[in-house]
């Protein structure tokens, strides 16, 4: 399978009063045409500062901004700011921000904010851009007649599904979903996923599905991604990553994940995840890890690749111990 995206050493860092904060911090990876790359990680590990970099919709008070991106091959980093607007964000690349749905416009008609992107980056006309909305409205369940109403008529899955037509209506190659289930309950929250994958089959796209939550992951994920303190420390099949972790902190992700048919022992991880700014010496997990030991306070480990695709950033995979 080609890659439609290459993410190599790209490092995203914010200058702060306190100092310097890498919040993305040497990340590489590939997401393959058609696949849906996880990325898990608790709160603060870098998982949106990732997204925005990918995006290039990055705040002022960037530091460092430097690596490789190439999508579809083509080599992004080196566009200017304009033509990444003008060429890649939201034709190539679109995104669901994280609680877009509270985010819509209250006064503009959703029709509209739907179209909108047309108008701005295609050159569509309003009318023409409006057709299409209604086009990708009953795309994502929604029925067109809903374009002439304002958000407050509709209901919070109702609501992320058009946010989710907004992010589609250019034809992106690639969706980075950032949390997009997350304030919606379950059985609403079930049926966003089934509308994912239904229309990832039908547009033949490639998902970067950000999460805290693994359980979510499991319905959609070919790929998972891990990321502790602004690096990515494991990717793995999905269908191995769940059976079997082999990174510790993603060991103890699992372990805290709830299972309703065993009476397994819940766990939790200790401690909090490190700040960015002074990130532990070696290994960024080390002291939060059981199985650590004098290396892993002295030298980060590189990742060692289990096989095409899969690595484990922990020195125990390259010494033998497991
Ligand atoms: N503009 C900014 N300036 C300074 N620090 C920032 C900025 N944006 C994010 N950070 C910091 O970067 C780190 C990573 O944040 P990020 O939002 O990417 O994490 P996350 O894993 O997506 O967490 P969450 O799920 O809570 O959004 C955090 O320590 C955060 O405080």
């Amino acid at each position: 399978m080609s890659s439609v995206l290459t993410v190599r050493n790209l490092r995203l860092y914010f200058s702060t009063r306190k100092g310097v904060v890498k919040a993305v911090d040497n990340v590489s990876f590939d997401l393959k045409k058609g696949e849906t790359l996880a990325i898990v990680g608790e709160s603060g590990c870098g998982k949106s500062s990732l997204a925005r970099a990918l995006i290039r919709l990055l705040p002022r008070n960037v530091h460092t901004f430097t690596g490789e991106i190439y999508i579809n091959g083509n080599d992004v980093m080196k566009l200017s700011d304009e033509m990444f607007r003008r060429l890649i964000r939201w034709r190539k690349i679109s995104m669901v921000f994280q609680g877009a749905q509270n985010s819509l416009n209250p006064v503009l008609k959703v029709g509209f904010q739907v179209a909108e992107p047309l108008m701005i980056h295609n050159n569509m006309s309003p009318e023409e851009a409006l057709a299409e909305a209604k086009k990708y409205l009953r795309l994502v369940g929604i029925h067109e007649s809903f374009a002439d109403r304002y958000p407050f008529e509709l209901s919070g899955g109702m609501k992320q599904r058009a946010v989710i037509a907004m992010a589609l209506i250019t034809h992106p190659d690639i969706i980075i979903l950032d949390e997009p289930t997350s304030a919606l309950d379950v059985i609403t929250q079930a049926n966003i996923i089934n509308l994912l994958k239904r229309i990832k089959n039908e547009m033949g796209l490639s998902y970067i599905f950000i999460t805290h939550d693994i359980a979510v992951t499991s319905e959609l994920a070919d790929r998972v991604a891990v990321m502790y303190a602004g690096e990515i420390v494991e990717i793995a099949d999905a269908d191995e990553f769940y059976t079997n972790p082999r990174h510790p902190y993603s060991e103890k992700l699992m372990a805290s994940v709830p299972t309703l048919r065993t009476d397994k022992k819940l766990e939790f991880i200790p401690g909090a995840p490190p700040s960015l700014i002074n990130p532990p010496p070696g290994c960024r997990f080390h002291p939060r890890c059981p199985y650590a030991y004098e290396r892993c306070l002295r030298e980060n480990p590189p990742p060692f690749e289990l096989k095409t695709g899969s690595f484990v950033k922990c020195w125990l995979y390259h010494e033998g111990k497991r």
